[in-house]
């Protein structure tokens, strides 16, 4: 049964965590807010200037300041709702020392789009498997939405799935805002997987931009993407589901076009022939599809589907393939 007042604890210190604090403060429900993050001096300085000093800087953060700190087990020791921002491939650091005893009878919330490196799990199912969290109780975050829009308090429309959809519901009333619409789903694998795979075409859009290609190949890149995003889960996850609502085709458009995002602009670098070190450091942001397309190259060895967008960007970032001769490669196999 839900409490009158919940207690939402946030873990990650990110562009992301920054937006959702934003969200959930300035959405009207009470609710009590505890806010993580491993940098020490980015919580001191949130603490006395209530503002995050590396991510989104211009958003007030509107918290206690003995509700922001950098121990973990405390802040969520009664949150009703663990709402999880930190990148896949940190994500087992951040929850170190934390069992499923902590974690037992809580809701869960990731609003992580990537995949846990190793584990080669999507994050409800790394949650479910590692800690038991019954799927009733994974809730996941994604559409088409990104953090510095949220910061200017553009209207925006986020997906909140879970199996046990008024749960997704209750959790979409306290995101809900002015500036922020929710839709509520069921479909936690295909959310995630989508979310997933949106970042690697953004890195394959970003590639073949870098590389010289123009606004019209990448319209067939994208519809090509979709396709090959539709084909995946619908093997992995096969139920009905439309692939053109806002959480698939919404995210991918955003990702894919935007000049905020992270996977696009990384790829953008890589065909203009950085290094990834080079690209991963000039960035101070972390480009998710760079470690899920390593991931998905794995996790598709079971499943066979055939995938030549996300088999190109592993080709060039792993395999240390020229992205001219990958994209070339590539541009004969879409239609
Ligand atoms: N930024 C967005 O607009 C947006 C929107 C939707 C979902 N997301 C998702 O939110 C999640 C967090 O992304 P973000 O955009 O907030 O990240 P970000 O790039 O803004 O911030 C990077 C985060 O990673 C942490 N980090 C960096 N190096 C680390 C290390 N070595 N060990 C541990 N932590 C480290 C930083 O502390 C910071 O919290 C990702 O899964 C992303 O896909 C982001
Ligand atoms: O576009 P990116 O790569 O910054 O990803 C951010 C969000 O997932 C967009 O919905």
């Amino acid at each position: 049964m839900l409490k009158q007042t919940n207690k939402i604890a946030v873990v990650g210190g990110g562009s992301w965590a920054t937006a959702n604090i934003k969200m959930l403060t300035d959405n009207t429900i009470t609710k009590e807010i505890s806010w993580w993050m491993r940098n020490a001096e980015a919580a001191d300085y949130i603490k006395n200037f209530r503002h995050n000093p590396h991510y989104l800087s211009s958003v007030e953060i509107k918290l206690e300041p003995g509700n922001i700190g950098t121990e973990l087990k405390p802040l969520i020791a009664d949150a009703d709702f663990i709402l999880l921002n930190v990148p896949a491939a940190f994500l087992k650091e951040a929850l170190s020392g934390i069992t499923a005893d902590d974690l037992k009878g809580k809701n869960i919330v990731s609003a992580i789009k990537g995949i846990v490196p190793d584990e080669n799990k999507i994050i409800g199912e790394f949650l479910h498997e590692t800690y038991g969290i019954p799927f009733e109780k994974i809730l996941v975050i994604s559409g088409p939405c990104h953090a510095e829009e949220v910061a200017l308090e553009k209207l925006s429309y986020l997906t909140i799935a879970c199996q046990d959809t008024e749960l997704a519901a209750v959790f979409a009333g306290m995101l809900s805002t002015r500036y922020i619409k929710t839709v509520v789903s069921d479909d936690i694998y295909g959310t995630e997987y989508g979310a997933v795979l949106k970042n690697v075409y953004a890195m394959a859009s970003g590639i073949c931009h870098g590389v010289g290609y123009g606004d019209n190949f990448q319209s067939v890149l994208i519809s090509n993407a979709i396709r090959e995003l539709e084909r995946f889960v619908d093997v992995v996850h096969p139920i009905d589901r439309d692939i053109k609502e806002s959480a698939y085709l919404g995210d991918l458009l955003v990702t894919a076009y935007s000049q905020f995002s992270r996977n696009r602009t990384f790829g953008n670098m890589i065909g203009k022939g950085y290094t990834v070190k080079s690209a991963q450091l000039e960035m101070n942001m972390i480009a998710e599809g760079y470690y899920a397309v390593n991931c998905l190259h794995e996790v598709n060895k079971q499943y066979n589907v055939e995938m030549p967008i996300c088999e190109a960007v592993y080709a060039i970032l792993y395999k240390k393939s020229p992205p001219a001769v990958e994209m070339q490669k590539l541009a004969e196999k879409l239609s």
